[in-house]
C-alpha cells in the first residue's frame, strides 16, 4: 500500500473547501483542495488574483477555518481544533512572514527576534539566534530600532523572529512586496539558505516569478483548485506557465 503524499507532508490539506458566504453571495474559495507539502522544502503558491492563495495559506496555518476537509500540521488536524488550540498551534508550531514586516517600533532588533519565544516562557536557542543572525548579516544590527533599519533589513529580522523558534511551518505572505528588487533576491536568498541549512519547511505565497524560482516547488491553484505542481522550475517556465493559466480562464 503507497503512503498518501498528505500523510507524511509537514502540513497539508485533504479536500478542502472554504466558502465565504451564503446562498446567491457564497463565494467558493477553495473547491477541493488535496496538496502535501512536504518537510525541509521551500514551495511557493501562485496563481491569478482570486484563485484563493491567501484562503489555502490561511486555512493551512489555522487562520481560517475549512468549510469541509481537512488540515493536517503533523498529526494534528486542525480543522478539529478549538480557537484555543489553533493560537496555541499558531504561537508554538507556525512562523509567519508577512509584507508588511509587523516589527514592534519601540523594540530592537534582537527583542523583536526574541520575543515570541519571551512570550511563550521559552528559553532562546542561542546557538540557533547566533547562526540565524550570521546567515542574515544582522550582527551589528541587533541593537537598533526597526525605524534604523532598512525594509530589507527589517524583513530579515521578521525572518530570524520566524526561524529562531524552530516552527514545523514557516508562512510567508508576499515576504518581498514591499522590497525593492535588490532587498527583496537578499532575503529570498538567505530564506533558502535557511531552508538548506536548518530543513525548514517554508510555504510562501508570491505574485512574483522571481521569487517564486528560489523555490523548490511551485503550486498553481486557479478558481480555487490545484492547477499545476512543478518542481525546480526556473523564472520563465513559471511565468510561462501562469500565462497558461491566464490564457485558460
Ligand atoms: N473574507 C472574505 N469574504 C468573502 N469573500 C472572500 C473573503 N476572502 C476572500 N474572498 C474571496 O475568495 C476568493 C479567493 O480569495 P483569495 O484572497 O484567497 O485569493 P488570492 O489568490 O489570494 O488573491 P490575490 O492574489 O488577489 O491576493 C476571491 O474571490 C475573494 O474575493
Amino acid at each position: 500500500m503507497t503512503t498518501h503524499p498528505t500523510r507524511t507532508a509537514a502540513v497539508a490539506a485533504v479536500d478542502v473547501v472554504k466558502v465565504y458566504g451564503r446562498g446567491d453571495t457564497a463565494v467558493r474559495a477553495l473547491d477541493g483542495v488535496s496538496v502535501g507539502f512536504g518537510r525541509g522544502r521551500f514551495t511557493a503558491i501562485m496563481g491569478p488574483s482570486g484563485s484563493g492563495k491567501s484562503t489555502l495559506m490561511h486555512c493551512l496555518a489555522g487562520l481560517d477555518t475549512a468549510t469541509s476537509g481537512q488540515v493536517l500540521l503533523g498529526g494534528t488536524d486542525l480543522t478539529r481544533q478549538s480557537d484555543k488550540v489553533l493560537t496555541r498551534v499558531r504561537r508554538e508550531r507556525i512562523g509567519f512572514v508577512f509584507q508588511s514586516f509587523n516589527l514592534l517600533p519601540q523594540l530592537t532588533a534582537e527583542q523583536n527576534v526574541t520575543l515570541p519565544l519571551d512570550l511563550a516562557g521559552r528559553d532562546v536557542d542561542r546557538e540557533l539566534l547566533d547562526h540565524l543572525v550570521g546567515v542574515l548579516g544582522l550582527g551589528d544590527r541587533l541593537a537598533h530600532r526597526p525605524s534604523e533599519l532598512s525594509g530589507g533589513q527589517q524583513q530579515r529580522v521578521a525572518l530570524a523572529r520566524a526561524l529562531v523558534s524552530r516552527p514545523e511551518v514557516v508562512f510567508a505572505d508576499e515576504p518581498t512586496g514591499n522590497l525593492d528588487s535588490r532587498s527583496g533576491a537578499e532575503v529570498l536568498g538567505f530564506l533558502s539558505t535557511c531552508v538548506r541549512t536548518l530543513g525548514q519547511t517554508v510555504v510562501m505565497v508570491t505574485h512574483d516569478p522571481v521569487a517564486a524560482g528560489y523555490a523548490d516547488r511551485v503550486v498553481l491553484l486557479a478558481d480555487g483548485r490545484i492547477a499545476g505542481d512543478l518542481d525546480r522550475p526556473d523564472g520563465a517556465t513559471i511565468s510561462a506557465a501562469l500565462r497558461d493559466l491566464a490564457g485558460a480562464r
